[in-house]
């Protein structure tokens, strides 16, 4: 049986489906977008997505949609504005109208990149993403926010577009390397730390299992983190408050991704970026040692990384204040009120940000 999770965006919902064999839908909910007058498709997809995206296009054909194939770069190369160009070449060439339809194969990084184009093309059209990474799955693809990268940093042009489905095809894990995989554990955690506390207590009781795709956990997880991030874009898809909480760990984190040059996994950064916050929480006095001890266990426990030994806070510093949570010159982080509640801290003393980043360059 395959899950159907409704997200709410102000002028209707759209459905997340979990489960297995759904790319078999992929046709159905396709040529239902576009008021059901949908004669075009772009699949655009990661490299290593060709033959799942080789299969949709024939089932799309199949369906009398017409597919056109774009492959993008890998990974965050496809998160810039030469790539979202290409695309909408292509879909000049093509002719694509506001009724055809967009459809996103691979990673978040893929799926950002396909609904920013889809946002863009004459003003917004329809798309459908189909993630195919466990980070993908229970954050990138839902919740409707798209974009690229430019070189001041990290998804800073982008637009709020929420897509008609995503569907959730567990089958594609099965081919993702390990890393990957544990990279997008760390969105699951952070779901539990601003949310589900349930996920933490499934992750400590059985890291191991949290580690493997086809775990005893996973769907459970899976679901879990989905619902969260849900339950919290129906609210706020436009991030004028509650949304800000899914920021957790993105501060830093956003700005380890930069500084390196995008050559960290999100995961990773955003890993590291929780522990940062935590430490942050505790200095500001929100929170005590147990949260943070809570913060290295879990993370620790499923191979996430806790600290940056290689990092320039100066350039760091700098590259948090593009950070879309700045207000001015207000710096405003996401931190815990305790395990499972977030609020904001805005302004940290420069003392005790230093200090929050010493504990994890240590
Ligand atoms: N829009 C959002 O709300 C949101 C939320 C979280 C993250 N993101 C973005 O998502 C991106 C990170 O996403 P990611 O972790 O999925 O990374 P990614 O898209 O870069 O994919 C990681 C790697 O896995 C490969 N891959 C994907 N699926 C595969 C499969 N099934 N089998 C084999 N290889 C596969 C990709 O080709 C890539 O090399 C970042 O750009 C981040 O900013 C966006
Ligand atoms: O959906 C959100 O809102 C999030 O913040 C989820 C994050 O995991 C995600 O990485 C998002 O892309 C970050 O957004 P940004 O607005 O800081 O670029
Ligand atoms: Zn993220």
């Amino acid at each position: 049986m395959n899950t159907h999770i409704q997200v709410g965006t102000g002028r209707g919902a759209y459905d997340v489906r979990v489960g297995h064999g759904l790319l078999r839908e992929l046709a159905d909910v396709t040529a239902a977008s576009g008021n059901g007058a949908a004669a075009r498709v772009a699949v655009l997809h990661a490299p290593r997505l060709r033959d799942t995206a080789t299969g949709a296009a024939g089932l799309l054909a199949e369906r009398g949609l017409r597919p056109t194939v774009i492959e993008l770069p890998d990974g965050e190369q496809a998160k810039t504005a030469d790539t979202a160009a290409r695309c909408w070449r292509t879909l000049g060439e093509n002719g694509f109208t506001r009724t055809d339809v967009i459809v996103g194969i691979g990673g978040g990084a893929t799926t950002d990149l396909a609904g920013f184009v889809a946002a863009t093309w004459l003003r917004g059209v329809p798309w459908i993403a189909v993630p195919t990474t466990l980070l993908g799955m229970v954050d990138a693809a839902v919740g409707g926010k798209t974009g690229i990268n430019t070189g001041e940093g990290k998804n800073l042009v982008g637009a709020f577009h929420p897509p008609g489905a995503v569907l959730c095809d567990l089958d594609l894990l099965g081919t993702l390397p390990a890393a990957d995989y544990t990279a997008g554990l760390a969105e699951v955690v952070k779901a539990g730390f601003i949310r589900d506390t349930t996920i933490l207590d499934l992750i400590e009781a059985d890291p191991e299992g949290a580690r493997t795709p086809h775990g005893p956990h996973t769907r459970g997880l899976v679901e879990r983190a989905i619902r969260v991030k849900a339950d919290v874009v129906t609210q706020d898809l436009r991030e004028q408050g509650p949304r800000e909480a899914l920021n957790y760990g993105h501060t830093l984190g956003h700005a380890i991704e930069k500084c390196a040059g995008f050559t960290w996994r999100h995961g990773e950064a955003v890993s590291v970026g929780m522990v940062f916050a935590a430490e942050l929480g505790r200095l500001a006095g929100l929170s005590d040692d147990t949260v943070v001890r809570r913060h290295r266990t879990v993370l620790g426990a499923v191979g996430l990384p806790l600290g940056h030994r290689g990092g320039r806070w100066p350039e760091l510093l700098d590259a948090m204040r593009v950070d879309k949570k700045v207000r001015g010159n207000t710096l405003r982080f996401i931190v815990l009120d305790g395990i499972g509640r977030t609020r904001v801290l805005a302004d940290p003393a420069p003392d005790r940000l230093a200090a929050a980043w010493a504990r994890v360059s240590g």
